[in-house]
């Protein structure tokens, strides 16, 4: 099976009401699927349309289809369901574009440079949103912006934004842009490229769709509806992060009050066809490397129109290529780039007649991330650095660079924080303990603290799919989150662990959240592992303290990971530690865990486990009896599982021979076994654990995280590294 099967149900209806149309114009409607269909390789979904009837041409026996009413065609604008996809969900939130004018004037010349710069509104007040002067406002309040209310967006002024931009920031209450907007989107006017660095959380998706949108707006005037194609290529290296984009640029868009952008988001696990439709409407599209190199290299003009996109934006752009997307990266790059003299591009599609010419001197790159090589500006001026790389991703990032065709000699390098790699409102600290106390001190982390939503992040999807159940059962609302997951579930977890900023919530993943996701309210992110590589342990803890707010990251550092945590952590703060040099630095601070309080949630902790681990250990243990029985049938002889454990349980020896056991065991474990232990762990769950500090009770959480966070002046209790002198040890 593969792509999305489409079902034709009929209706009868008079000959004189059907409309000959084709099917890609036909309003097609999801159907859903049982779950367990779902994972079959290659199905995307299955759609439906109503009200159409198949007609068989008497005399050529072709087929074509007739719409028996005015409603089951999609009008030629995109209005149908497809083109209303976005966001986290296939039911989410309407992106759709208002209905495009019927013609358009005739494209205006291109201009190398400066692009033009649009008319600030007289006094920088807006109507249509409340007043506010929070920079803390995030898209998730946009739902509660009510029109018609003022908004000072003076401070915006100073960038000579559109009207109608200046409106969409005032409705989304953003009252001054961030620095990393507020350098980026002038240079991106004047027609340059960028390699822009800041910090997690400040603010960078809007470095670039600000200017995006202001193109936009100057040219849809200009532009004639059937020369129509992408003005912006966004390449994003997760799947998230590029549904992430759609979301925060979407409710940019929103906000205008005239014609809107359309986006297109394309990447895997979700609808092929689909995501093809919303194309030919778009002008600004995101994409995961391997999903839009499957599309353009599946002919359609695609990669045509994609070579006139005046903006080409990288977002992580560190990350792209470790993602694996490398061949990918360099074929899309290809596509862009060629200037095609007669007739086949990349991908063997035929040119337009009619297509404009390569947009290669026009197009500007605008390249973002938190973590750059410290080196790389100078690199880039071709000076020659020979320090280490001390992100690890000088290699990966150097070579996309390479690869970049940059408009200009020397892109405008643009570093808002060259001196703090982290968010100025993060609080790092690091809970030390037994590598089998893991789990433990994790579930006393998550009890001790005041905060309500929390991210773990760990090294491994088995881990993830360990700690989750293990934190269920101990009664915390627990999502997960790795890439072995179906695509719908990913992005459920991550709506679902959005969508209530108020309540007490765990979302336990992989790395694949660690970049770019902006979900409102984060109290906590902790690191379960220690993280690779230091640029991983940046952008983990940035999912916290966003847009100036405030946040802690802790590490629960085993006896194996003190001394790489110690190496990692001066390679983030070697700068503020330069800046710092001769006063007390503390950069991430020991958090003093009560070990009596500790102890006190050991039993919960083990029971849990238990029962977390016991269903992976008895479905590892039938499928090793299921090949072996294979095997033996194969050579004749009876596998007897009993006889074979005993025989086997001798040999077993030596590393991993522990682990091995404990599995054994944990298999041989009954329902019955697994009931008492589920009811006595109902039993403590429902008492309250005694802190022993003046009677005074755990479950409301009595030990203040921020508190053993707080600077001392002087003091050095809670210390990690030490003074910025011992940094360099
Ligand atoms: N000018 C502004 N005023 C107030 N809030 C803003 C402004 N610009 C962006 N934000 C908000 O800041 C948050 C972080 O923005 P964004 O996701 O673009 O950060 P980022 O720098 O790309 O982070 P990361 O490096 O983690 O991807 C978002 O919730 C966004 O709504």
């Amino acid at each position: 099976m593969s792509g999305t099967k489409r079902k034709l149900s009929r209706k009868a209806t008079s000959p004189d009401k059907k409309r000959k149309t084709n099917l890609d114009a036909l309003r097609w409607k999801e159907v859903s699927l049982p779950d367990r269909l779902e994972d079959y390789e290659g199905f995307f979904g299955l759609e439906e349309v109503e009200n159409v009837d198949v007609v068989r041409d008497p005399h050529s026996g072709i087929l074509s289809y007739k719409s028996t009413t005015d409603h089951a065609a999609a009008s030629d604008d995109g209005d149908d369901d497809a083109a209303s996809w976005g966001g986290f969900s296939d039911e989410v939130e309407d992106m759709k574009p208002e209905p495009k004018p019927a013609s358009k004037p005739e494209p205006e010349p291109k201009t190398v440079a400066p692009k033009s710069k649009p008319n600030p509104t007289k006094n920088g007040k807006v109507k249509g949103a409340e007043k506010s002067t929070s920079t803390a406002a995030t898209f998730a309040g946009l739902e509660n912006v009510a029109d018609g209310e003022d908004v000072d967006v003076s401070a915006w002024r100073s960038l000579k934004l559109s009207p109608d931009t200046m409106a969409a920031l005032a409705k989304l209450k953003f009252t001054k842009p961030t620095p990393i907007q507020e350098a980026v989107i002038p240079q991106a006017f004047e027609g340059h490229d960028v390699i822009g660095k800041a910090s997690t959380g400040s603010g960078k998706t809007l470095a670039f769709g600000i200017p995006i949108l202001e193109r936009f707006l100057e040219k849809r005037s200009t532009t004639k509806a059937s020369n129509k194609a992408p003005i912006a290529l966004i390449l994003s290296p997760t799947r998230e992060l590029a549904h992430q984009l759609h979301k925060h640029l979407g409710a940019l868009f929103a906000g205008v009050t005239s014609e809107q952008p359309a986006l297109a988001t394309l990447t895997g696990g979700l609808s092929l066809q689909k995501q093809q439709r919303l194309l030919k409407d778009a002008d600004v599209v995101i994409g995961t490397p391997g999903r839009l190199w499957e599309i353009i290299s599946s002919g359609q003009g695609v990669g045509t129109a994609l070579k006139r996109i005046e903006y080409l934006v990288i977002d992580e752009a560190d990350r792209l290529l470790s993602e694996g997307h490398f061949k990918e990266v360099e074929d899309i790059l290809n596509t862009l780039d060629r200037i095609d003299t007669n007739d086949d591009d990349a991908t063997g599609e035929e040119d337009q007649a009619s297509e404009a010419p390569a947009s290669l001197e026009t197009r500007q790159t605008l390249v973002f991330s938190a973590t750059f090589d410290r080196g790389l500006q100078k690199k880039l001026s071709g000076k020659q650095n020979r320090k280490h790389n001390l992100l690890g991703n000088k290699e990966t990032m150097e070579y996309l660079l390479s690869k970049l065709n940059f408009r200009e000699d020397d892109p405008q390098f643009i570093d808002v924080n060259p001196v703090h790699q982290m968010a100025s409102g993060l609080k790092e600290g690091v809970v030390q303990c037994g590598d089998t106390e893991k789990d433990l001190y994790l579930y006393a982390l998550l009890l001790l603290q005041q905060a309500k939503r929390a991210m773990i992040f760990t090294n491994s999807i088995d881990a993830v799919r360990r700690i989750t159940p293990f934190l269920q059962n101990l009664n915390l609302n627990t999502l997960a989150l790795h890439s072995g997951m179906e695509q719908k579930a990913r992005l459920r977890s991550v709506e679902r662990f959005s969508e209530n900023t108020k309540s007490s919530v765990v979302l336990v993943a992989t790395d694949v959240a660690a970049r770019g996701l902006d979900i409102p309210n984060v109290d906590l992110v902790v690191h379960y592992h220690l993280p690779r590589a230091a640029d991983a342990y940046i952008h983990r803890s940035g999912r916290t303290a966003r847009a100036g707010q405030e946040g802690h990251s802790v590490l629960i550092c085993g006896p194996g990971e003190v001394a790489k945590f110690r190496r990692l952590v001066a390679q983030v703060h070697a700068k503020s530690a330069m800046a710092k040099l001769g006063k007390q630095g503390y950069f991430v601070r020991t958090l003093n865990v009560d070990r009596k309080i500790v102890s006190r949630l050991k039993e919960r902790a083990h029971l849990a486990k238990i029962l977390a681990d016991a269903p992976a250990a008895k479905e590892k243990q039938r499928k090793e009896d299921d090949e072996l029985r294979r095997l033996a049938e194969e050579a004749d002889l009876v596998y007897d599982s009993d006889e074979f454990k005993k025989e086997s349980a001798g040999q077993h020896r030596g590393r991993g021979a522990g682990r091995k056991k404990k599995e054994q065991e944990l298999s041989e474990l009954t329902k019955r076994d697994l009931g008492a232990m589920r009811a006595q762990l109902k039993e403590l769950l429902s008492k309250r654990v005694n802190t022993g500090v003046s009677e005074k009770y755990l479950a409301s959480g009595r030990v203040d995280v921020n508190e053993l966070l707080r600077d001392r002046e002087g003091g050095k209790t809670g210390e990690f590294l030490g003074t910025v002198d011992n940094l360099w040890d």
